[in-house]
């Protein structure tokens, strides 16, 4: 163990050893992130019944808005892009996620506001919240129960659904996820329907097993990814906009549980521009300095590298012409393949499987979200606590 500077603690070398021994695993996971992470197939189940309880049916009374405003920082401002892509290009009207306060100034009494927080009390959630109330835009409310979110949406006569709050938001993804795509469905903008939550919850549980702690790394997809990706620079692209927010998703927990620094985003715009990494310092000129004898798998202290994680979607809308053509996004991920064994970058490849655009997103999800924790584990970092981001709130006394 090496103390860093400022008590921050940890191992500059993962210990790969430490992933096979499930009691250590629980020792350094103090607070049980890998226990609320394999929850997220209860989270989707809970949270459809908390939706059902709430007074949806009042947002639909005024018709169809003229947009959705998805109000959130963090893990709840990403619930609007997972809402955006569900709700796909043939969505009605526009899908709009807002992360900074208040909300755009154009919003009123035609809009919707949805605030999104975990804790109930962000001030991006709260101040959209009271935003949407003055400007007499419908409000629904997504959080914490006796949280001041659930207050300004009781001030509001808004509907608010109460998520039971899971220490860090970030680990009540799917709680906050599902609320939010009800309220849509609500309002006609997505086809979200009971098999697709009791599927993509089964999903969910199923890929939960598949990485459970006491699974061998070379039987747990998340311990192998974890193992890939470190002393690494991961790279996370996403074929389609759906495994784009997966791979914005991997972003969010590589840098929070993991403390990883990456680079996500869309194949696509990544082919434009920034496919040039694979070139460069990281890729490969440092692939070709490699020395030759040297053990693949051995670390060692030479120079950092790439690690490529490819999200491909495969889509379901072969179809649907307002997509882009399946066969276009199939081409542009073989290619970054093939890219990346020419520049001797490794890759890895996660593919979606199941029926719904909600399953889908889920199987790209479930497994990164446990090699960021098991990441995290293998280099004695703690995934739950993160003591810049608290450090972070002092400073800015928010
Ligand atoms: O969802 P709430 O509680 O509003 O938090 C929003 C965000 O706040 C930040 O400070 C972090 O804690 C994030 O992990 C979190 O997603």
């Amino acid at each position: 163990m090496m103390e860093g500077t400022a008590g921050v603690s940890g191992h500059r070398h993962p210990d790969e050893s430490l992933l096979d021994n499930p009691e250590l695993l629980a020792e350094q996971d103090p607070g049980g992130m890998l226990r609320f992470t394999a929850s997220a197939g209860a989270q989707v189940r809970e949270s459809a019944a908390l939706a059902a309880e709430a007074n949806l049916s009042v947002l639909a009374d005024e018709g169809r808005p003229r947009a959705v405003v998805i109000a959130g920082i963090g893990t709840a401002g990403r619930t609007g892009d997972v809402l955006a892509t569900v709700a796909g290009p043939r969505c009605p009207v526009p899908v709009i996620p807002h992360r900074s306060a208040g909300v755009p100034g154009w919003v009123g009494a035609a809009d919707v506001v949805i605030a999104v927080s975990a804790s109930g009390r962000s001030p991006e959630a709260l101040g959209a919240a009271e935003a949407a109330h003055r400007r007499g835009a419908r409000l629904v409310a997504v959080g914490a129960p006796d949280s001041q979110l659930q207050s300004v949406a009781e001030r509001a006569r808004a509907p608010f659904i109460p998520v039971p709050r899971r220490a860090p938001a970030r680990a009540s993804l799917w709680a906050l996820t599902v609320p939010v795509l009800l309220a849509a469905r609500t309002l006609g903008l997505v086809k979200v329907n009971e098999a697709d939550l009791a599927e993509t919850a089964a999903r969910l549980d199923a890929d939960a097993d598949r990485c459970r702690p006491t699974a061998e790394s070379f039987v747990n997809p998340a311990k192998s990814l974890a193992l890939g990706l470190a002393g690494s620079i991961p790279i996370v692209w996403g074929s389609s906009p759906l495994a784009t927010v997966a791979a914005r998703r991997f972003g969010d927990t590589l840098s929070a549980n993991a403390r990883y620094p990456v680079v996500t985003g869309a194949l696509g715009e990544a082919g434009r521009g920034r496919v040039g990494l694979l070139d460069g310092v990281f890729g490969g000129l440092a692939e070709g300095e490699r020395d030759i004898f040297a053990d693949p798998d051995e670390g060692g202290g030479d120079s950092t590298r790439l690690r490529l994680v490819l999200l491909r979607d495969g889509g379901l809308n072969a179809e649907d012409d307002t997509d882009e053509p399946l066969a276009v996004e199939e081409r542009r991920a073989d290619a970054v393949q093939t890219l990346a064994e020419r520049r001797g970058v490794r890759c890895d490849v996660v593919t979606a499987e199941g029926g719904s655009a909600l399953e889908r997103l889920a199987s790209l999800v479930a497994v990164p979200d446990f090699a960021s924790i098991y990441l995290a584990l293998a280099h004695g970092l703690d995934p739950m606590a993160v003591p810049a981001v608290s450090e972070m709130k002092e400073l800015a006394n928010q």
